[in-house]
């Protein structure tokens, strides 16, 4: 092999509306950070990205913001989206010495043309020799091993910060699906106007993250946990600690769950029938963090009447299969969105 082939390798890239994840040919995954950059609101600069960002979340003074330029599913921001990309790039391709690797980026399917031409122009920019696309749906069925080229139905269902897409993918390409506005960060909205509403407390939404990772659910919990959150009073403006209880949360959680539950049974109604009889057989996979909310496979497995299992490792399907689309290239020319060379 020569030296610029071992140097130039090939890398994917998850770009979620939560977290951004680098899979690296031969390594796995070398960066995995949330996606959050944090800049000087009169300049414009970037101050920090991912991690970093992060911290800053409700917690910066009046002049530095911490924003998601992702939000539900779509690029809300450009120019941050382009910046933290970059960012993530270059951090991925110097730890790894790598020269003008080969990009595949997965982006959500409901982005425009105009936001897909962005994502390819910084992929580019930050360095990459040849930059491709490819849907988020069919990168975590990639991901979650399923034989996505086979013609056989397979059903993925990855529910992310921002989205959750359900496809039916058969013979390599995407046969019917949906994409919805409603994911983890929704849910985590849902518990915070359950909070307000109830107890007239405002909790940030990382406490409300907090509450539905440790004792939410999507069914009712066969334990009444608690967890004690810390907000602030509305009457009196002072900071309160109180405790939640998990069917309280179950409940808070119930509208979104529902959303997702609708998405699902709609997918599969648009589904041709054979492909729907090989669903059947083979079962819906779901990836993504939301699909580790307690009990949601369960609950969708009862409610479509199909075998549900969650993929091994949900948060890294998409940046696993992101990776291993760029493996077998050429058999995903087809998938794949507009491709551009550099030089
Ligand atoms: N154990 C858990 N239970 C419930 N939700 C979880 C759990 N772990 C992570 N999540 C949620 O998963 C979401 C992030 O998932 P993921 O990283 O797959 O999203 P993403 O790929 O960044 O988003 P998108 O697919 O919308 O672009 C967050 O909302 C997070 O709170």
């Amino acid at each position: 092999m020569n030296i610029f082939g071992s140097l130039s390798r090939d890398m994917g890239i998850d770009l979620g509306t939560a977290n951004t994840l680098v899979h690296v040919k031969g390594k796995g995954i070398v960066l995995n950070e949330p996606s959050v950059v944090a800049i000087q609101r009169d300049t414009g600069e970037v101050l920090a990205v991912g991690e970093e960002a992060k911290q800053m979340i409700g917690r910066t003074p009046g002049n530095i913001v911490a924003i998601r330029p992702l939000k539900d599913g779509v690029i809300a921001d450009f120019d941050v989206t382009q910046a933290m990309l970059k960012y993530f790039i270059r951090k991925a391709m110097s730890s790894q010495s790598m020269i003008r690797p080969r990009v595949i980026v997965g982006v959500p399917s409901g982005v425009t043309e105009v936001e897909k031409r962005a994502v390819i122009d910084a992929t580019i920019q930050a360095g990459a020799r040849e930059a491709y696309l490819i849907e988020e749906p069919m990168a975590a069925a990639i991901g979650a091993g399923l034989p996505v080229h086979e013609p056989t139905g397979n059903m993925v269902v990855d529910i992310g910060g921002g989205t959750t897409e359900v496809a039916v993918i058969s013979l390599g390409g995407i046969v019917a699906s949906r994409s919805i506005r409603i994911g983890g960060d929704e849910m985590d909205e849902a518990i915070v106007q359950y909070i307000k509403r109830t107890y007239n407390l405002m909790i940030g939404e990382r406490t409300a993250e907090e509450v539905k990772i440790k004792i939410g659910s999507a069914v009712p919990p066969a334990e009444d946990e608690s967890y004690e959150i810390r907000g602030r009073d509305l009457v009196t403006g002072l900071p309160k600690t109180l405790t939640i209880r998990a069917h309280e949360v179950q409940r808070a959680l119930s509208e979104p769950v529902y959303g997702i539950l609708e998405a699902v049974k709609v997918t599969l109604e648009k589904t041709p029938p054979e492909l729907a009889a090989d669903i059947m057989d083979r079962g819906i996979i779901m990836t993504g963090g939301g699909s580790l909310l307690r009990g949601l496979d369960r609950l969708l497995s009862k409610e479509t009447g199909m075998p549900v299992n969650i993929a091994e490792d949900p948060l890294t399907c998409v940046g696993v299969g992101t990776g291993k689309a760029l493996e077998s290239i050429d058999l995903l020319k087809r998938v794949l969105m507009m491709p551009k060379k550099f030089g």
